[in-house]
């Protein structure tokens, strides 16, 4: 059996508490991560996707319910803490990476996630030839810009760089929360597919949102269905992959 790297069990997460406003979004999530998975979540737009992630990236406390990382309860562990074993993309290209600093310098400093960093010269050296080759591995000309400052890069290059700032160092939750859907088609399919070789290649554990089924069904061993605040369906193996978009937008109807 497989080793389970995070486990929600029964979480819940209120918002406005005490006002007339006061509304549950996550309504009892049980959820186990196990090792290599490659999880796609999909769910209509207010079913508590980017919650989920922000519960599980600790920007958000559960208000009930627990966290587990390796079986340690981390539930009222803070962002900071967990940043130590887990990574989050975002949507949009300007979060994520320091817009003054070079790409290279970057991704010096992402090496040091979840540690006192300091940036040394030396080591932007030594670093060098390494960090290009990653960098050639995205496929959008990244190499040829790593002492470029990030915020002259393109939305694509500068997106591919959060990306690989993710996973220098070894995440062991790796959290991509529509990722590439402020990019063009073209430079999107490019990232997704780097994306899919990186998480593959390394075994890495990802939780990938997206709004595109056909791309849910796609990528990833197992796929979410989030539906106002539950999980609606958990489809893994065969089921998945003889998934297509109509079953699956089924999930979504009733
Ligand atoms: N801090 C908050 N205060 C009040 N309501 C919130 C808060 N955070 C989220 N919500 C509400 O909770 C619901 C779930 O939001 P969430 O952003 O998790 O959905 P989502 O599935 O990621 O949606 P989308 O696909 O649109 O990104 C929404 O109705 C949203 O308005």
């Amino acid at each position: 059996m497989s080793k389970s790297i995070l486990e929600l069990k029964d979480v819940k997460t209120i918002v406005n508490k005490g006002t007339a406003n006061e509304t549950t979004i996550l309504k009892g999530i049980n959820l186990k991560i196990n090792e290599g998975d490659f999880i796609t979540i999909v769910g209509t737009n207010g079913a508590g996707k980017s919650t989920l992630f922000n519960v599980i990236g600790g920007n958000l406390h559960a208000d009930s319910g627990q966290i587990l990382h390796n079986g340690k309860d981390i539930t009222s562990s803070t962002e900071e803490q967990r940043t130590t074993f887990l990574a989050r993309v975002f949507q949009d290209p300007k979060l994520g990476t320091a817009p003054r600093m070079t790409v290279a310098e970057n991704m010096l400093l992402a090496t040091k996630r979840g540690e006192k960093r300091h940036l040394f010269l030396r080591k932007l050296k030594q670093n060098m030839e390494r960090f290009t080759k990653l960098a050639a591995t995205m496929n959008n000309g990244l190499e040829n810009r790593m002492t470029t400052a990030t915020g002259a890069l393109s939305g694509g290059q500068r997106q591919a760089l959060s990306f690989l700032m993710a996973t220098l160092k070894r995440p062991d939750i790796l959290l991509l929360d529509e990722h590439t859907a402020a990019l063009d088609p073209h430079t999107s399919l490019n990232l997704l597919h780097a994306t899919n070789e990186r998480i593959n290649q390394d075994h890495l554990t990802a939780l990938m949102i997206t709004h595109h089924l056909e791309d849910a069904i796609t990528y990833g061993n197992r796929l979410i269905v989030l539906k106002d605040g539950q999980i609606k369906a958990d489809i893994t193996g065969d089921e998945k992959r003889q998934l297509n978009t109509d079953k699956l937008y089924s999930y979504f109807e009733d």
